[in-house]
């Protein structure tokens, strides 16, 4: 295990002067800081102030819990202390104006995972770093986010579970960093994660199944029959209802994650949202070797039309995300079935 922290990585990140570098290290080391005021109030539960409360709803329609804002004034705070022109987040309808003259554009979703907090399971925040002059209209602060998520400068989720970790990429590698009691400090715990090709493991709300397009129900029909089926093997099923947790996951163990459109009300472009939650996450799973669509495209090529637009998801083990792509494009090329799509599958009367 290498045991460097976060400031040595940093500072090994930004070299020689560079200024976007240096800017960047600045903006993940108040994050990071951020980031451990956050867990000190989620490790006091209920037994501390902003916690359990429900208030009304944010831009985007969803409940907002007294945590989200709470977070969200926490990492606003620290990004005023940051080279950051523009900070953009899931609990704001607009962009806030820092400083004009700043490189950097930062998008993110402060608290990720909110149904959770309640249950004590793994919260988290995401955040996606951006050129703040990278966009048409650049310094226009609707603009600015609307960039393609390939244009990203680096990515990370810190996850508030047994550890506080931080998952990183800064453009080279997917490096996670656990914040140690002892030394006060992000510790470096894996030098850069791989997610392995093949997947033994999918993720998906199967509450939704009904709601699901043809091709993803026969996608989790197939590795629902197991090693009787046309995969030939078993799969194991996880759904954390945490996106930075089942991201986590799959980082140190592999697997495929899928949030899928649906015929839900407000649910056809799925649940995530696509400048803080999925090309962040999009952006660190392809550092690791994995891929991350929208069930066909690459989600680093999506060019948002809106801040608060939503995808759907699918991101993780590279063969099995390219293999979900084909039950979409060409699924004659899926095993042997034949007629496709035929009337069946494990969840049907
Ligand atoms: O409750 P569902 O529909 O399974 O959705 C769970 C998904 O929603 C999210 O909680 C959305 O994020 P927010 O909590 O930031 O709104 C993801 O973390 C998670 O993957
Ligand atoms: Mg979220
Ligand atoms: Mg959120």
């Amino acid at each position: 295990m290498a045991a460097a922290t976060l400031d040595a990585f940093l500072n090994s990140y930004v070299g020689e002067g560079d200024r976007l570098r240096s800017a960047v290290a600045a903006t993940v080391h108040q994050l990071a800081e951020a980031a451990v005021k956050v867990r000190h109030t989620i490790n006091q539960g209920v037994l501390g102030a902003a916690f359990a409360g429900t208030r009304g709803a944010n831009s985007d329609g969803d409940v907002q819990k007294d945590l989200d804002v709470y977070a969200d004034d926490i990492f606003l705070d620290a990004m005023r202390h940051a080279p950051i022109a523009f900070y953009a987040s899931e609990e704001l309808e607009q962009p806030v104006l820092l400083q004009a003259d700043a490189p950097l554009a930062i998008a993110i979703d402060p608290l990720d995972g909110s149904s959770n907090i309640d249950t004590n399971v793994s919260i988290g925040t995401i955040f996606s770093l951006l050129p703040a002059t990278g966009a048409p209209g650049a310094k226009n602060p609707a603009a600015v986010f609307l960039q393609a998520g390939a244009n990203q400068l680096g990515a990370g989720f810190f996850i508030y579970g047994p550890q506080l970790a931080l998952v990183l990429s800064l453009g080279s590698g997917t490096h996670v960093f656990v914040l140690s009691n002892r030394l006060g400090a992000f510790v470096q715990a894996y030098e850069s994660r791989i997610i392995p090709a093949r997947a033994h493991e999918f993720a998906i709300n199967a509450a939704n199944y009904r709601h699901w397009d043809e091709a993803v129900r026969l996608y989790v029909d197939d590795c629902l029959k197991g090693a009787e089926g046309p995969r030939g093997r078993d799969f194991n099923m996880r759904w954390i209802a945490s996106l930075v947790a089942d991201c986590y996951r799959i980082l140190i163990r592999g697997g495929v994650f899928l949030y899928p459109g649906d015929q839900r009300k407000g649910y056809h472009q799925g649940r995530l949202r696509l400048v803080y939650e999925a090309n962040p996450i999009a952006y660190l799973v392809e550092q690791a070797g994995g891929a991350a669509t929208d069930t066909v495209t690459r989600i680093l090529d999506l060019e948002p039309e809106s801040l608060h637009q939503r995808t759907p998801v699918v991101f993780g083990s590279s063969r099995e995300v390219n293999r979900i792509a084909r039950y979409h494009t060409e699924p004659s090329s899926i095993g042997e079935r034949a007629p496709l799509f035929s009337n069946r599958g494990l969840f049907r009367a």
